[in-house]
């Protein structure tokens, strides 16, 4: 068990920003945290982190409490950039880290290389780019090597080809067994790198797998569309929609050849078809509406 959250709750006066926030990561992989702004992301990041208390619940960390004094050397929590110093440089704040964690220069350079921090880690933090305080942001999160790697915006500020570095970074942290679970706005990102979503809406989670086959449509058009629809619901496959001789399909756990099957079985041909996948941004419409898709 990588990462367990347990009946989590927090308020702030009368505010109730968290409520009986359960979840679990079992193995490495990407989980993303996606909830429209004050949600309470950062909150329950922070409470992992053991920088916040939470009102009730626990957090294991690799089966132990998070609030054991020595956690802090088995994950990384990669917060905004106010946690920079700006009178220091990069190597500054590496070092710092490299002498709590017991590391030496090599792993520190080899951190730089890898995120693209080493050409300026001698310049003072005062003089960084939004984009360069996040790429040494996340330096510090990995020079540690971490096995859970909590990331809270970490898009924030970058540019397209740093967007793409990170994205990169973070499906090669996957495959080399790192659990990673970020916050972002970025919804489009989130589908480049992971269909496992946790939805935070007032106060509560709602997790979601979105590469299931419940977020998978066809769009078929059809010779016989009267015809089409008979077939498909003799096959026990839903039709959600139907215009003129166009068929949206949900086949569920039915694979599309038994839908085509369906179909050719009863000599219905089938003009054109699309495969429409739903993504974070559609589901997160329908869980906020439209306002909130705006943040
Ligand atoms: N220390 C605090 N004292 C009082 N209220 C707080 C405190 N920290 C957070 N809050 C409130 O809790 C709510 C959740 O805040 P939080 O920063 O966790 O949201 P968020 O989802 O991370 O937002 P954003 O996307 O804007 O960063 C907000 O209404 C915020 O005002």
């Amino acid at each position: 068990m990588m990462l367990s959250v347990e009946g989590i709750s927090k308020s702030y006066g009368k505010q109730d920003v968290l409520h009986d926030i359960t979840f679990t990561i079992k193995e490495p992989g990407i989980l993303a945290l996606v909830g429209p702004n004050g949600s309470g992301k950062s909150t329950l990041l922070n409470i992992i982190a053991n920088l916040v208390k939470p009102d009730r619940g626990e957090v294991t960390v690799l089966g132990r409490p998070n609030r054991e004094p020595d956690m802090f050397r088995k994950f990384s929590y990669m917060q905004d950039n106010t946690v920079l110093y700006e009178y220091l440089t990069g190597y500054d704040h590496l070092q710092f880290i490299a002498a709590v964690q017991q590391l030496d220069k090599d792993d520190i350079l080899a951190a730089a290389e890898r995120i693209g921090t080493a050409g300026y880690l001698d310049k003072k933090v005062s003089n960084y780019s939004l984009g360069m305080k996040q790429q040494l942001l996340l330096t510090m999160a990995v020079v540690n090597k971490p096995k859970l790697l909590i990331l809270d915006e970490p898009l924030n500020g970058l540019d397209p080809t740093n967007a793409i570095k990170v994205r990169n970074l973070l499906l090669e942290l996957k495959e080399e067994g790192t659990a990673i679970l970020l916050s972002s706005h970025n919804l489009a990102e989130i589908d480049r790198v992971t269909g496992d979503v946790l939805f935070l809406k007032d106060g509560r989670l709602l997790k979601e797998n979105l590469k299931t086959l419940e977020q998978t449509f066809y769009v078929l058009t059809v010779d016989d569309p009267e015809a089409a629809e008979t077939a498909l619901r003799l096959a026990g496959i839903p039709i959600t929609e139907k215009t003129g001789a166009k068929l949206t399909v949900t086949p569920g756990d039915a694979s599309i050849n038994r839908l085509f099957l369906a179909l050719d079985g009863r000599g219905i041909a089938v003009l054109d078809w699309e495969k429409i996948v739903l993504g974070a941004e559609d589901r997160y419409r329908a869980l906020f509406g439209e306002q909130a898709a705006k943040d």
